[in-house]
């Protein structure tokens, strides 16, 4: 029997089958129980490819959609502080490595296999080697400075000035407003401003819903769906009218890049005729090259991705930070009645002015932004490094070779009993009191992130997040209306995706 069957012809493309049969039997076998990652535990599937995170994160069993965070979370509880992430990758939870893996110096760099297919490759946020991600920030660098960014001071105090008009139309109306649309519009205001010199006058759209806004809540998540399948990507790159047909986001990606080169179009126009704007821009330092740090003025396309990048970096974060905090606020009458009383000290009518430098003095409202900042975690998700050359021991004892994949993940710091003990209640007091110990803690504030990859836009945001949160607060007896915690239950859509709305009826203060 077993000679007639060796004397049966072979087809080639049972030859191909067999072959591919027995390498990809090999290669799990070796996935799984021989390469130097299998001493981590984890999910066997995620051992094999990249597919483990995308089924728990895009959505193709129902319920299961932004949930690897959540799991990974889960699963490190029960299997410890390191994991198994994927065929090259460890997942780590355990914070002693997190100053190892972000610091400043650190030889820990991005992976360009994984971060030159989302968003715009050629932006800083993107390059990954080195030396020429240092050539990339050389501009960028003094524009984000505090000094720089005080002076755009009286812009932002505009935006929130608009933004309260606004809220006084809702009212009248006697509608709510939608905190997050409203709170994503101002921080978009205030970004496209600080990059084109003219904001995008998203808050004058009715429903707070303008295209850039809406154009950058798709586009987020979608990043889950592009890192499984990176083809997806190329859609993009179809001509219009054969991407009408398949996708309205695609659509409304392209318009998005058309309205931005339009506006950096119009910035070259305006600066060559001597209407530079008088505070400093994104536009105006991308375009002054600097050679003796190797900083070339970008191609026109690569200014586009330049400036949409650090609009999309700067508008989500900033608009869920803001939304999530003034939520805790509205929904604690102890921390708004406390926050109040100090705002009163330096606004003492509803209509009064402070200047930043002075609301940045106020402790509790400090502890506040601090607690949202944490609360928020506005960018939740892993940020993944490669290991450098030597490999690198864990605080455990175990061993991770060069060139793996690792990454942590700032909710897992943010939400880590043993660093901030009941993480799930909002509570300011963790950032007064003992000056010690706010410093420990402070160390794993680390929303912005660490090192030479942390946030560039820190001090614009917490101007930001000062001012919004200062003035709505003390111009607005906001009321909740049909809100409660489980609306801002979220999935991780690499920002937080809320379960349901933040509405709140805005009213002015008397006194
Ligand atoms: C609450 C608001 C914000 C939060 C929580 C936040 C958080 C972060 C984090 C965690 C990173 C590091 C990402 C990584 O490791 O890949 C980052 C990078 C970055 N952020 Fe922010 N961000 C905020 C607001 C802003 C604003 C307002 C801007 C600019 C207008 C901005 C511009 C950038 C840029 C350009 C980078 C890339 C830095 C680099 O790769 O060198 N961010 N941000």
């Amino acid at each position: 029997m077993f000679a007639q069957l060796l004397e049966l012809p072979i087809r080639p493309w049972q030859v191909l089958l067999g072959t591919f049969i027995v390498y990809h039997a090999v290669r799990a076998i070796y996935l799984v129980y021989l390469s130097p990652l299998s001493i981590f535990p984890g999910s066997k599937w995620a051992a094999l490819g990249e597919y483990w995170e995308a089924y728990w994160n895009i959505g193709v069993a129902p319920g299961k959609k932004g949930q690897t965070l959540f799991k990974l979370e889960k699963m490190h509880r029960k299997l410890g502080g390191a994991l198994r992430m994927g065929p090259n990758e460890v997942h780590i939870y355990d914070p002693r490595f997190y100053h190892e893996l972000y610091k400043p110096g650190s030889k820990y760099y991005k992976d360009p296999t994984m971060h030159k297919v989302l968003g715009a490759p050629s932006s800083t946020l993107a390059e990954s080697d080195p030396i020429r991600h240092k050539q990339r920030k050389a501009p960028l660098e003094p524009l984000f400075s505090k000094k720089n960014i005080l002076s755009l001071e009286p812009m932002l105090m505009k935006h929130v000035d608009h933004c309260s008009q606004r809220f006084d139309e809702f009212y009248r109306a006697g509608k709510p407003v939608s905190m997050e649309w409203a709170l994503k519009s101002l921080a978009m205001d205030m970004v496209s401003q600080f990059a084109f010199g003219k904001s995008l006058n998203a808050l004058a759209d009715p429903e707070f819903k303008s295209m850039p806004v809406r154009v950058f809540q798709k586009y987020l998540p979608s990043l889950h769906v592009i890192k499984a399948f990176p083809f997806v990507r190329y859609l993009n790159s179809l001509p219009l009218w054969i991407a009408k047909h398949i996708s309205e986001d695609v659509v409304m990606g392209h318009e998005l890049e058309q309205f931005a080169s339009r506006r950096i179009e119009e910035y070259i126009a305006d600066a060559n005729s001597g209407k530079a704007p008088s505070f400093p821009t994104l536009m105006e330092r991308l375009l002054i090259p600097l050679p003796e740090k190797g900083y070339q003025v970008p191609s026109k396309q690569g200014l586009r991705d330049e400036i949409l990048t650090v609009i999309s970096a700067g508008d989500d974060t900033t608009g869920i930070a803001n939304m999530v905090t003034i939520f805790n606020i509205l929904n604690n009458s102890q921390v708004q009645d406390r926050l109040l009383r100090e705002l009163k000290t330096v606004m003492p009518t509803p209509t009064s002015h402070a200047p930043y430098l002075q609301l940045e003095q106020l402790p509790y409202l400090t502890a506040v932004i601090k607690e949202g900042l944490r609360y928020s975690s506005p960018a939740a998700s892993r940020t993944p490094r490669l290991v450098p050359p030597g490999g690198v021991t864990l605080p455990d004892g175990r061993f991770i070779p060069a060139g793996t994949r690792v990454g942590m993940a700032i909710y897992h710091i943010h939400y880590n009993e043993d660093l901030f003990p009941s993480p799930r209640t909002f509570d300011p007091e963790r950032w007064l009191g003992d000056p010690e110990e706010v410093q420990n803690r402070l160390k794993f504030n680390v929303a912005f992130s660490r090192g030479n990859r942390s946030c560039l836009g820190i001090n614009l945001a917490y101007m930001e997040m000062y001012m919004a949160i200062a003035y709505l607060i003390r111009r607005f007896d906001l009321q909740l209306v049909d809100t409660t915690e489980k609306d801002m239950v979220w999935d991780d859509m690499v920002v937080p995706q809320f379960h349901g709305e933040l509405k709140v009826m805005t009213k002015r203060r008397e006194e």
